[in-house]
């Protein structure tokens, strides 16, 4: 059994939890409300930005060129490949780059990627790969069981995105990010590989947050006391 094989056992109750979330089921149904979607690539788009960091913190940390190449490409993928998707549905939607790139963070969006960001910064490279790998290798997962949903592929608003995350391109990206992080374990003790996998399974448990962020449509939990 390899450490993701462990991995996914362990997260396995959880994923399955995001299939039967109302803001995924309408993807793969066809039936989400665009409101909500608009929402939520609005924040993914964002997300995004600050995720990218992880990567660059990958290649800081990491030991030998190898792995330094790998998490620069992993970047490059992220920015160059993965945002075209969100800067595509934004034209759709008349967003321009800029406000895409200028949207105000929720506190979901602002929690994940600072606990993504945190944890990279406070460990070794192995940390930078588990901070990121849930999210790369679940929406994978999610994009190859709604690819085969009736239609889910085709729906003139949602189909782009269930192709962005079962295509070949982002698969590579996903198995990339499962091949290092199983290399980078061959060398740890248990206890190691014990603090990597709470990274992982608290890394799945912000990704359902952000399906219930970008369900609810919501921002903070307080109002914008803030702002007069
Ligand atoms: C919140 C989130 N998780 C994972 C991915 C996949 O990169 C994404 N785009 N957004």
């Amino acid at each position: 059994m390899t450490f993701t094989d462990r991995l996914f056992k362990t997260v396995e109750p959880v994923w399955n939890s995001y299939l039967d979330h109302p803001f995924v089921k309408g993807i793969g149904e066809g039936t989400l409300d665009k409101e909500k979607f608009i929402h939520y690539m609005k924040q993914d788009y964002v997300y995004l930005i600050e995720y990218s960091r992880v990567f660059a913190i990958g290649s800081t940390k990491a030991n030998d060129l190898k792995t330094m190449t790998i998490f620069a490409n992993l970047l490059h993928g992220t920015m160059n490949f993965e945002m075209d998707l969100h800067r595509k549905y934004a034209e759709k939607f008349n967003i321009s780059n800029e406000e895409l790139e200028a949207t105000e963070p929720s506190a979901a969006m602002t929690a994940y990627t600072s606990y993504m960001i945190s944890q990279a910064q406070l460990g070794g490279v192995e940390n930078a790969i588990a901070a990121v790998l849930a999210c790369a290798w679940s929406y994978n997962w999610i994009g190859k069981k709604l690819a085969e949903w009736p239609g889910a592929l085709e729906h003139d608003l949602y189909g782009n995105w269930v192709q962005m995350y079962s295509s070949e391109g982002f698969t590579e990206i996903a198995e990339n990010c499962i091949d290092l992080i199983n290399d980078i374990a061959k060398d740890k003790s248990e206890h190691e590989l014990k603090r990597i996998e709470d990274i992982f399974v608290r890394t799945s448990y912000f990704e359902y947050m952000f399906w219930e962020m970008a369900e609810d449509v919501s921002m903070w939990p307080v109002k914008d006391l803030a702002k007069n």
